[in-house]
């Protein structure tokens, strides 16, 4: 996804109507938010954000940093994030797991989506961490 002049940047969102069985709340459907999951004993959060989004999402791809701070969710749980990349050779990303569907969003389109409510200031956060180029002079892809 690097190596060309015309790329840009791009957010992964994932979303939509979850299938039965996904590990989400009914009045989540059509609420969108950052592909990832949570850590397993014994597990680095970096490896379980590459874990996931293999999982997820079936990419080949490596942490990049954290965006500073953490938000609340149901106890005892709170939400990191992440950038990402994909690495060269990686499949295109897919909604594999949980989610029936996945976009690439430009810093333009962030708000376009009807991201989940917990969700909204870690990406006003990630947005404001990566800057009004939204990433692009480190091709980083924000990851929860
Ligand atoms: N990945 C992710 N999870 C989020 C976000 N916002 C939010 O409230 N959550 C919640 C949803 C879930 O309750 C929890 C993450 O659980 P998950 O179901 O993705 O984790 P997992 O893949 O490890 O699932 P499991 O093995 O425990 O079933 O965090 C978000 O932006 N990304």
């Amino acid at each position: 996804m690097s190596g060309s002049s015309s790329w840009v940047p791009r957010w992964s969102t994932t979303g939509g109507c979850w299938p039965p069985g996904a590990a989400r709340p009914s009045s989540w459907q059509g609420a969108w938010e950052l592909p990832g999951g949570k850590v397993e004993p014994g597990e680095t959060a970096d490896a379980a954000l590459v874990r996931e989004l293999r999982e997820e999402l079936g990419v080949d791809a490596e942490a990049g940093g954290r965006v500073p701070g953490e938000w609340p969710l149901k106890s005892p749980y709170v939400l990191q994030v992440w950038t990402a990349r994909l690495r060269p050779g990686s499949a295109a990303p897919e909604p594999l797991e949980d989610h029936d569907a996945l976009r690439w969003l430009g810093p333009e389109e962030i708000w376009d989506v009807d991201w989940l409510d917990q969700d909204v200031p870690a990406v006003r956060q990630t947005l404001a961490h990566l800057g009004p180029l939204g990433g692009r002079r480190t091709g980083e892809v924000p990851g929860a």
